[in-house]
């Protein structure tokens, strides 16, 4: 069986080093092909991004630039539906085929909502789950709800090489280095005129000043 190919899917408003640790770090834990990042175009779950689904997939291209192991997938992005998970993994499988490993990506906070997603159990016959650890989200049992609980304990594998033993199914949890940012304090800074250098990359804090982007409604 190939190496797993890991999606990382997310608002990126912006992207920010923390999601940049995440992938990074990843494919060492994991052992991974590599990882496709997939900006949501139109998430569900949540307000409005504050900027386009065009620009955010123009800063998560700048950020991953150079990195021979990422790639971007702009299908979210350029659909106009709601970007379900569910239905990217579906499309991901019809392009790939049912063999390749696929681990989906979250970190803590999102992996605790996961029971909340559209068809959330059907994601677990696509694809695997990895959860990052992320700082304030603990990742164990006692802390999600009880339905999501239960899959996390019957499906748990003890270590990464798991992941390669079938095309998906598991979940397993890595440690990364912990890194408390957050697009949100990110926004916020700008918003207020604030300094976000060393938040996130240089070139796409050049790109959000070139399209005056964050400022104060
Ligand atoms: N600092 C971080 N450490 C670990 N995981 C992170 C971190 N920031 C984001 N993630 C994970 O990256 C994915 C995409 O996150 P997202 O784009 O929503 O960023 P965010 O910083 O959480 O944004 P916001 O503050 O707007 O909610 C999610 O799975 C999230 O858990
Ligand atoms: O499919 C769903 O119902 C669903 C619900 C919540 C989040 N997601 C996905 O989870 C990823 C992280 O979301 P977020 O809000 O933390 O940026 C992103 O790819 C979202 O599309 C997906």
């Amino acid at each position: 069986m190939s190496e797993p190919l890991a999606i990382f899917g997310g608002t990126f408003d912006p992207v920010h080093f923390g999601h940049l640790r995440l992938a990074e770090e990843s494919i060492a834990h994991l052992g991974l092909g590599g990882v496709r990042w997939l900006p949501a175009g139109n998430p569900p779950h949540r307000g409005v991004p504050q900027v386009t689904g065009e620009q955010r997939l123009a800063m998560v291209r700048l950020a991953t630039a150079g990195n021979l192991r990422f790639t971007v997938d702009a299908a979210e992005v350029e659909a106009s539906a709601p970007s379900y998970t569910v239905h990217t993994l579906e499309r991901l499988r019809c392009e790939l085929g049912g063999v390749r490993p696929l681990v989906l990506l979250v970190g803590a906070d999102a992996f605790a909502g996961l029971a909340g997603w559209h068809r959330w159990r059907d994601i677990l016959e696509l694809a695997h789950i990895a959860v990052s650890h992320r700082p304030g989200f603990p990742v164990e049992a006692a802390s999600l709800p009880a339905e999501l609980a239960a899959v996390f304990q019957q499906r748990r594998l003890a270590d990464a090489s798991g992941l390669c033993s079938a095309p998906g199914g598991g979940i397993v949890t890595f440690a990364m280095t912990q890194l408390a940012i957050s697009a949100t304090q990110i926004r916020k800074l700008l918003a207020n005129g604030l300094s976000a250098r060393y938040l996130l990359p240089d070139a796409v804090l050049d790109y959000i000043r070139a399209h005056s982007l964050y400022r104060n409604p």
